[in-house]
Formats: structure tokens, sequence, C-alpha cells
């Protein structure tokens, strides 16, 4: 099993012009390799504008579409386990925001769906109805670094202990989020909820967002990865750069001997506490 993994997050900046979005990240995922990485990470929806009226223009098939051969491609010449962000899927009709992952040889070995919809309404702050066009997927998905369990998660995901949960009782030590926080929560949350779910679950975190744009939805920038005792590693600003920090897997371990709460939960009396 692989002991360190070199991981790079590309918070790139993201338009309207799909081709440019694609050279871009192509050239950003060459850059994370000359800087040694083994594992590159892009974010939600790095192939177009986020936002519900986009979703129909930018959607492609998986694995036939000009995103999916691009990300394949780079994965397969610089030798990289490549996350390939988030792109808007249409499958049998219906319409996901899909997370897909790419081996060392550019083949497609996950595919994840966004599970929990990212519907909210701050009055005054930020409405957003993702639900309006697209379908929540209902898998849970990882795959595997030279034996090390990476689970899939994208934006709003982060917001669901259970999923974490879910993902940590399958084995995972390092999960990997795709997002793009906008500037109501982002602050507050987005480095708060990859910690929370770090220090619950004991394992590192990573979350990606594209770079501060300027009109339409504005992302909050700040990609991050967080260690399995909730200590941010490295944390972008706001503006197109590349992250990167070494995961080292023997951190998960340690810290689930020192402080084994997964052995020591009361899942004897959970149940008859919540029927009472
Ligand atoms: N793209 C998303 O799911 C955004 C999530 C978000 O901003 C939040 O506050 O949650």
């Amino acid at each position: 099993m692989m002991k360190i993994i070199r991981t790079s997050l590309v918070q790139m900046q993201v338009g309207a012009d799909r081709l440019k979005n694609l050279e871009n990240a192509a050239k950003l995922i060459a850059d994370a390799k000359k800087l040694g990485a083994q594992l590159v990470a892009l974010p939600e929806c790095f192939n177009s504008p986020y936002g519900t009226n986009f979703f129909h223009e930018y959607a492609e098939t998986i694995p036939n579409g000009p995103t999916s051969n691009m990300l394949s491609e780079a994965a397969r010449e610089n030798s990289v386990y490549l996350v390939g962000g988030t792109f808007p899927e249409i499958e049998n009709n219906k319409y996901y925001n899909t997370c897909t992952v790419w081996n060392p040889h550019g083949k497609l070995i996950a595919k994840f769906k966004k599970m929990h919809l990212f519907d909210i309404d701050i009055p005054g702050k930020i409405t957003f109805k993702e639900s309006d066009i697209l379908s929540p997927g209902s898998d849970l998905v990882t795959f595997d670094v030279e034996g090390v369990k990476v689970g899939l998660g994208i934006c709003y995901d982060l917001r669901f202990e259970e999923l974490a949960k879910l993902y940590r009782l399958q084995g995972c030590k390092v999960l990997i989020f795709p997002a793009a926080f906008n500037m109501t929560t982002g602050p507050i949350h987005f480095e708060l909820l990859q910690r929370a779910r770090a220090v619950d679950n004991q394992l590192f975190v990573c979350a990606i967002s594209p770079a501060r744009n300027e009109s339409g939805y504005i992302a909050w920038g700040h990609s991050q990865i967080t260690s399995p005792w909730g200590k941010v590693m490295v944390q972008a600003k706001d503006k197109e750069e590349i992250i990167q920090a070494d995961i080292d897997l023997t951190e998960c371990d340690d810290v689930r001997r020192q402080i084994p709460i997964f052995y020591q939960r009361r899942i004897d009396l959970y149940d008859t506490i919540k029927k009472k």
C-alpha cells in the first residue's frame, strides 16, 4: 500500500468557453505533474459556469464526449490519478452533476453523481435550486490509489455527516469533494465542514473550488487539504492556484489508534435511545 500520496488541487478559473476551460485544465494538470503530483483533482463544474441555466447546454455523455476525452488523455499523458472535478452529465434523458475519476492509463475507474442536490434559500443572499434541472445520484463511490481507498462527494454533499461516516465504515482514508461554495456560506462553513468531516472520521479531506470569478455565481475559492487531526495542511486564496500536500497515510493509522472512537461508539445504545 502507498504510504504517501502527493496530492494537487487545481483551483482553476472557469469561464463560458468550454474549449478554453478544457485547455486550461489540461495545462494545469501538466503543471501539477511537474510539481510531482500523483493524484490531481479539479473543481465542481470545471467545464462551464455554475448555474441551473447552464446544465443543459454543457451536459455531455460519459465517457464519450470532449470533456471525458480531455480528462482521459490528461491522466494518461501525465501518468496521474485524476479526479476530474464535475461536469453536467446527460444519461437516459436525465441530468446529473457528475464526478469522473481516471487512472494513470487514462481509464475511467469511478463515476459519482452528486447525491444531495444544492437547494437552498437564504433571502437577500442566495437562492439556488439544482433540483430544478438535476436528478440526484444514489450510490456511494470509492476508488483505489495503489491500495488506498478514496471516497467521493460533491460540494453540498460535504454537509451530510452520514455520507462521510459511511465512507469511513467502508475503509476510506481520503475523501475528495469537488466543490463551488458561494460568497455567503463559503466564508463561514467551507473550512469548518471540511475540518468537521476530517476529525469525525479520522481521514484526509480534500475540497477543490473554482477560482473566484466576477459575475454570475461567485465561487468562494479557498480549496483545502485537511488532515485526520482536523488540521488545515494547505489552503488556497481566491485566485487561480495549484495547492499541494503530501498525504501521509500513517497519520490516519496513528490517530485512529491513539483516539479509537470508532471502536468506542455505543452502537448497542443509539437505536434504543432514538426509539425512546
Ligand atoms: N455547489 C454547491 O453544492 C454549493 C454548496 C454550498 O455553497 C453550500 O453552502 O453548501
